[in-house]
């Protein structure tokens, strides 16, 4: 299929394009989920079948799992793999430190399962997700089905003595029946409006019973590419704090994919 990609998915597209040229033979990858990440595992799956590129990936979804096999890319479980190279994969939001809001999906157990089984880890975004402080996207909490109203209420509470009183907390639907995981969880939104001390945030949160992972990523992400509508794409690099501009290569073609 190849149409007329929107300008937000272009800029998708040139981010996930660029991360792939960090792909060396004979990496093992963890592959992220969503929009973003379905461009750079269509690719991935590019470099594997036109240059004979040799790498094993780990899917962060059974949907990431299926596009991968779709496009040719040999995929083994985690405990197969034993530990990463790289990760590369999507955010919902991403501040000047590097932190991230993931799980947008509700993919985000399994990629922070898989993020932190990886010496680097790439995420990839289009601009309007590089924020000044992290929480108008509202953050997925993945809680077990079992009195999950009990997990909500006592969310609450712990959001009320964090500055954060009030604040909607919203159970994840798909259509007319609640959103289940890959895990066979619920995820509850929550809707914070700005996020004041992220580390702190995440560690509350995950001690609460019934929380089985936010989507606050903290120390994971070494890289960030952002894509830009003009065909920009920014890379920036925490280790050494540098940022690098580039134009997106014109002759490149770009297509627009299913989502993930
Ligand atoms: O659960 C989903 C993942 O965390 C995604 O990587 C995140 O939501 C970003 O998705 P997209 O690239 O579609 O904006």
């Amino acid at each position: 299929m190849s149409t007329e990609l929107s300008p937000a998915d272009f800029a998708k597209c040139i981010a996930a394009r660029r991360a792939v040229d960090f792909i060396e033979d004979g990496m093992r990858l963890g592959l992220g989920t969503g929009s973003t990440a379905a461009f750079m595992v269509r690719r991935l799956g590019e470099r594997v079948r036109e240059e004979g590129l040799k790498v094993t990936g780990v899917p962060t979804s059974s949907r990431t799992a299926a596009l991968a096999r779709e496009e040719g890319i040999p995929v083994v479980t985690l405990e197969e793999a034993g530990w990463l190279d790289l990760t590369i994969d999507g955010a919902d939001e991403v501040d000047g430190d590097f932190q991230l809001i993931k799980g947008g999906g509700g993919a985000h157990l399994q990629e922070k399962i898989v993020a932190s089984a990886s010496d680097r880890m790439i995420v990839i975004a289009d601009g309007a997700k590089d924020v000044a402080r992290l929480g108008v996207f509202p953050l997925p909490v993945e809680v077990i089905c079992f009195g999950w109203q009990t997990t909500q209420k006592l969310l609450s509470e712990a959001l009320e003595g964090r500055g954060h009183a009030g604040a909607a907390i919203t159970r994840r639907m798909a259509g007319e029946t609640p959103f289940i995981s890959d895990e066979g969880n619920f995820i509850l939104d929550l809707h914070l409006g700005q996020i004041h001390d992220a580390r702190a945030l995440s560690l509350v949160l995950n001690q609460i019973p019934g929380v089985v992972e936010n989507g606050l990523f903290i120390d994971l992400c070494d890289i960030v590419v952002l894509g830009h509508e003009d065909g920009l794409v920014r890379i920036r690099d925490r280790a050494s704090r540098t940022t690098r501009e580039e134009r997106a290569d014109p002759d490149r073609p770009i297509n627009a994919f299913a989502d993930i």
